[in-house]
């Protein structure tokens, strides 16, 4: 059937409809992964927005049992190429169509997507709806225009109550802004006895859990947003080893007196490139986030620069220069790739390691 993307400029692409019929607006990004659709369909950081896959095949090896990032997808639509009717794998457990019917989510597929990214690079991020063709464009227009940019999406997709998920290795909170689950796959791996939380959980709620590290997810929306979250990272540092993801990573440059903006257009994808400053190397990272912390705002607080964007020379890592802690804008649980930053959770493993060793000093801090 026969169906539309309106965009709050006036441009208007028409294309062939799957999916759901929801008429949803949303935030309209481009992500440039060969694969992986699956992972950004149910990634909770892409809340609300509508994602444009750039890669002009999208489905062929279907959807399968093993791949989700979270169990209820939150996109409010999916712009390809091309879609693929009849996926073949043998993990494949339905198409795409049927998936996004199932979850209530718009499609739109058989439109110009490499003019759709170029006219968001150009721009900037746009926002936009799958619609009908009886709408009145004019009116979806204005609407779009008036509209607000969405708000409180970590409150949608983080846990309501903490959950355990047992291991017999370093206990770990892991604080869930709206984390992938493949995050709490690399801490399993790795043994951790994790304990996922909210959001909103105090700092004294996570210190009495006595927990060796804190890992601070990734998540959606404004970084600024999350005062809970900064309240808690202020509380916690220097008192328990801690590594962030994402937004956990824009958290923590706020709660250490930094600032964040907003990215033109972001970087959605997985072959970024990012220079380890420390070791010179040049890592392929998969990433997603809008915003970003403000290198500038970096002078005169106690981080440091670890990893640089190579594409736009932003931040991509800190370390706070007195106390364990360390985080990157990228996420190196990748899946499904690349996984050449996956050396982050072993040094987080080592840095709970050491930090036991050490203990902790009269005021509590404890240090490299
Ligand atoms: N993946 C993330 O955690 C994204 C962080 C934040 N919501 C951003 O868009 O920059």
């Amino acid at each position: 059937m026969k169906r539309q993307l309106i965009l709050e400029d006036g441009t208007v692409f028409v294309g062939k409809g799957f999916g759901s019929e929801r008429e949803l607006i949303g935030e309209v990004v481009f992500n440039t992964g060969m694969t992986g659709y699956q992972e950004i369909l149910s990634d909770p950081s892409y809340c609300s927005q509508i994602v444009t896959l750039t890669y002009p095949l999208i489905g062929n090896y279907g959807i399968n049992r093993d791949d989700f990032e979270s169990i209820e997808p939150t996109i409010n639509g999916l712009i390809v190429k091309e879609f693929c009717e009849v996926p073949s794998n043998f993990r494949s457990q339905y198409p795409i169509d049927q998936f996004l019917k199932d979850k209530d989510i718009p499609g739109l597929a058989g439109i110009d997507t490499r003019k759709l990214t170029r006219k968001i690079r150009e721009h900037g991020i746009l926002k936009g709806r799958i619609c009908s063709m009886d709408v009145n464009v004019d009116e979806i227009v204005s609407e779009l225009q008036k509209a607000e940019w969405q708000r409180d999406q970590v409150k949608q997709v983080s846990t309501k109550r903490s959950y355990p998920s047992p291991g017999r290795g370093f206990k770990v909170v892991l604080v869930d802004f709206g984390m992938k689950h493949g995050i709490l796959r690399e801490l399993t791996l790795r043994n951790c006895d994790v304990i996922v939380v909210p959001y909103d959980t105090t700092a004294e709620k996570i210190l009495s859990l006595d927990p060796d590290g804190i890992m601070l997810g990734n998540g959606p929306g404004d970084p600024k947003e999350i005062t809970e979250g900064i309240e808690m990272i202020k509380g916690v540092l220097g008192k328990i080893p801690l590594f962030g993801i994402c937004l956990g990573h824009q958290l923590v440059a706020l709660a250490c007196g930094a600032d964040t903006e907003r990215l033109k257009f972001g970087h959605r994808g997985s072959n970024h490139p990012v220079k380890n400053l420390e070791t010179n190397r040049v890592e392929i990272t998969s990433q997603n986030h809008g915003y970003t912390v403000r290198m500038e705002s970096l002078a005169g607080t106690d981080l440091s620069v670890t990893h640089i964007a190579l594409n736009d020379g932003t931040v991509e890592g800190l370390k706070h220069i007195k106390y364990p802690a360390f985080t990157v804008q990228y996420h190196p649980e990748a899946s499904p790739g690349p996984e050449d930053a996956n050396y982050l959770f072993d040094y987080f493993i080592d840095l709970m390691e050491t930090s036991k060793k050490v203990g902790t000093n009269d005021d509590k801090t404890l240090r490299h």
